[in-house]
């Protein structure tokens, strides 16, 4: 099996009020998709936070690339390859797609290869093509979420970390949005991603982990998830259906 990319190990980590992640161990691999779950509450952001660095775990270790990153702050984890794209819309909504997806790029100091990137990345996202011009703001969620994966991709980023980015949108958005987040993996890059629709988060993804009261339970394969009934009897509506249908 492929070295992992990211290990998390005994990470421990709270907002000062006791401690939320209670040790958590978990691998996140080169080229795959791996799907968080768990309760409302869990803690499953709160992870994604100890990876791009918005948050410092008192105890454990994050390695990225055999490099312990805990002390590193959020720009140099960027620097390093770790886009994190936060459950909230995160584009500027008064300024066109095209500025958005150079936004993207503001670390990237020389003008001509940005708009190399730029061009790049928008040839596998239509929509950033079709509506260039236009603001952002005038898309559909489901379009916004798409300029918004296309955006991460700026950076040539090796992990992507994406919290809950099927929330609030329509059945065929969300696919068009998963059959993306694939994509990336395809590119080789790595996906850590938060699902409250553990159903088709689990179907898109290779590897599934289970978070609960603040330690990771189980770590299967996405597929091995869906079909196991004490997860569907408590994330998938009791169903071991295999369809990507909801939750
Ligand atoms: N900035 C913060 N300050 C204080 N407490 C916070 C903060 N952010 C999150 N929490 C608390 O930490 C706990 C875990 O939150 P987190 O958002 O990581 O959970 P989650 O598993 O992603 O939940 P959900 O599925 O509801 O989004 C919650 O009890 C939450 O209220």
């Amino acid at each position: 099996m492929v070295d992992p990319i990211l290990t998390l190990r005994s990470v421990v980590a709270g907002y000062g009020a006791g401690d939320i992640l209670k040790g958590v161990d978990l691998d996140v691999r080169p080229a795959t998709v791996t799907c968080l779950i768990g309760p409302n509450g869990a803690g499953k952001s709160t992870v994604l936070r100890c990876v791009s660095g918005l948050l410092r775990p008192s105890r454990g270790s994050v390695v990225f690339r055999d490099e312990m990153i805990d002390r590193l702050s959020p720009r140099q984890r960027l620097d390093r390859g770790i886009v994190h794209v936060p459950q909230e819309r995160s584009l500027f909504p008064a300024m066109t797609v095209w500025d958005n997806l150079l936004m993207g790029g503001y670390t990237i100091r020389d003008r001509k290869r940005l708009r190399e990137r730029v061009e790049h990345v928008a040839e596998a996202f239509p929509v950033c093509v079709r509506r260039a011009r236009d603001d952002a703001g005038s898309l559909s969620g489901g379009e916004q979420k798409q300029v918004e994966l296309a955006r991460t991709l700026v950076l040539d980023p090796s992990l992507v970390l994406l919290d809950e980015p099927s929330i609030g949108l329509d059945p065929r958005s969300r696919q068009q949005v998963f059959g993306s987040i694939r994509g990336l993996a395809d590119r080789g890059v790595a996906v850590l991603l938060v699902e409250q629709n553990a159903r088709s988060g689990l179907a898109a993804s290779d590897v599934g982990a289970v978070l609960e009261t603040g330690v990771v339970r189980l770590v299967d394969s996405g597929a091995s998830l869906l079909a196991n009934p004490e997860v569907a009897r408590l994330y998938l509506g009791g169903l071991t259906r295999t369809t990507t249908g909801e939750t």
